[in-house]
């Protein structure tokens, strides 16, 4: 196994002059050794590139891969040591499972008890013991599946483990079991594994770091929870979560009374201490609330928004509340206890998850959204402004 380190660019054209000629853009970044990582995105935003580049399929066309800190940018996927599984299987027909499994081992000479202990090992992890005597040929395709896997797991010696959108052809149901087996794998088999997906689920189910990419860009590493909670782009808090973080359009502006905080053109009790500060100096912002951390209030409630309920959804084991807050330029607020669907229908609509055994709203109601907690995260353009908990006072605005 090998710490894995980045230091490239990578343009599929040649001469690249503007951001969008590259795949991936000028980035650093480091795969610890026995980490387990997922590179999740949209179609498109160069994770199948990333994963080329660190077997070795694919030569990036500027900068350098490293393991161990040792160069291997010209090397091959065989010299670099990895070992691959792909969308579809990748296996022997006319082999036995066991055959398969065993394959990547016999290639490298490894004595053959040794080979009947791993096989035996890996079998088991993947639930496939009861048939490794049979032929691959006549196995279901979830099943061929499991066997690439295994041959991708089978080894010891490895720098590290990739797979690229390995459970497409997965059954629903097995793709579940799999995903998590996955994890309990990597956590007894302490293999770097690097996992491609465009499925937000299996990456957080699997991985301990996730990598989120967009537009040929690493946009944040970092734990599930991390990329939750302290979304550092707009884009992980537009991605992660379901559904993504809420953003208000916001402005700061500094009175000979103190600071003063509008989002949506509404006056809220504006954070202290470094992110006020920041607030300040940036003048215009975005605030970012995920839909778990918006409180349902009273309208008029202090530090709340007034906004309109335009839809209730029951999603089953939650309640989805949309409510649209006016902006400064639609004119006032809906007025307290208004019941119709008021005014125009711009501004921005916020997403609040209830949980189920709470009573929602009534559509058409004007509520008070409280949006200001520790959860709460401000953006520039589209980088978090300050990567910590804000300290948000309860008094209201003077
Ligand atoms: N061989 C190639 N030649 C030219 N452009 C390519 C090539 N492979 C990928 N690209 C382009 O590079 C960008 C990144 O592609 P990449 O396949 O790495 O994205 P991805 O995130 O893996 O997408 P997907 O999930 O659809 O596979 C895309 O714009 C794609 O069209």
């Amino acid at each position: 196994m090998a710490r894995i380190d980045l230091d490239l660019a990578h343009a599929y054209r040649a001469d690249p002059r503007e951001d969008s000629d590259y795949a991936l853009l000028p980035l650093k970044m480091s795969f610890e050794d026995g980490g387990a990582y997922a590179l999740l995105g949209p179609s498109g935003c160069g994770k199948t590139t990333m994963l080329n580049i660190v077997s070795g399929l694919l030569q990036p066309s500027q900068g350098k891969v490293s393991f161990d800190g040792k160069d291997v940018t010209a090397l091959t996927p065989q010299a670099r040591n990895i070992a691959q599984v792909f969308q579809f299987p990748v296996i022997y027909d006319t082999m036995t499972v066991a055959e398969n499994l065993a394959f990547p081992l016999r290639n490298r000479g490894v004595a053959p008890d040794r080979i009947k202990a791993r096989v035996g090992r890996i079998a088991e992890m993947l639930e496939l013991s009861g048939q490794l005597n049979q032929r691959a040929a006549g196995l279901t395709a979830d099943a061929k599946q499991k066997i690439s896997l295994g041959r991708g797991l089978v080894r010891e010696d490895v720098s590290a483990v990739l797979f690229d959108e390995p459970l497409t052809v997965i059954d629903p149901h097995l793709k579940w079991q799999l995903r998590r087996k996955l994890k309990q794998i990597h956590h007894e088999l302490k293999l770097t594994l690097i996992y491609v997906t465009h499925d937000q689920v299996e990456a957080l189910t699997f991985a301990d770091q996730i990598v989120v990419m967009t537009r040929g860009r690493a946009v944040q590493v970092g734990s599930a929870a991390a990329l939750f909670e302290r979304p550092q782009h707009r884009f992980v808090g537009h991605f992660i979560g379901s559904p993504g973080m809420n953003f208000l359009p916001g402005r700061f502006l500094q009175l000979p009374k103190g600071g003063l905080l509008q989002v949506a053109g509404q006056d809220l009790t504006p954070p202290e201490g470094a992110l006020a500060q920041q607030l300040e100096q940036a003048g215009e912002f975005s605030l970012g609330v995920r839909p778990e951390y918006v409180d349902l209030v009273e309208p008029g409630a202090v530090g709340a928004l007034r906004a309109t309920v335009t839809q209730v959804q029951d999603v089953g084991t939650y309640w989805l509340v949309t409510a649209q807050v006016p902006h400064a330029a639609d004119g006032a607020p809906p007025p307290e206890g208004g019941s119709a669907v008021s005014g125009s229908a711009s501004g921005t609509a916020v997403k609040v998850r209830l949980p189920s055994q709470a009573t929602p709203p009534t559509l058409g109601n004007t509520v008070g959204l409280q949006v200001m907690s520790g959860h709460t995260c401000f953006y520039g353009r589209d980088d978090q402004l300050l990567n910590q908990t804000p300290v948000i006072r309860k008094e209201a605005v003077a």
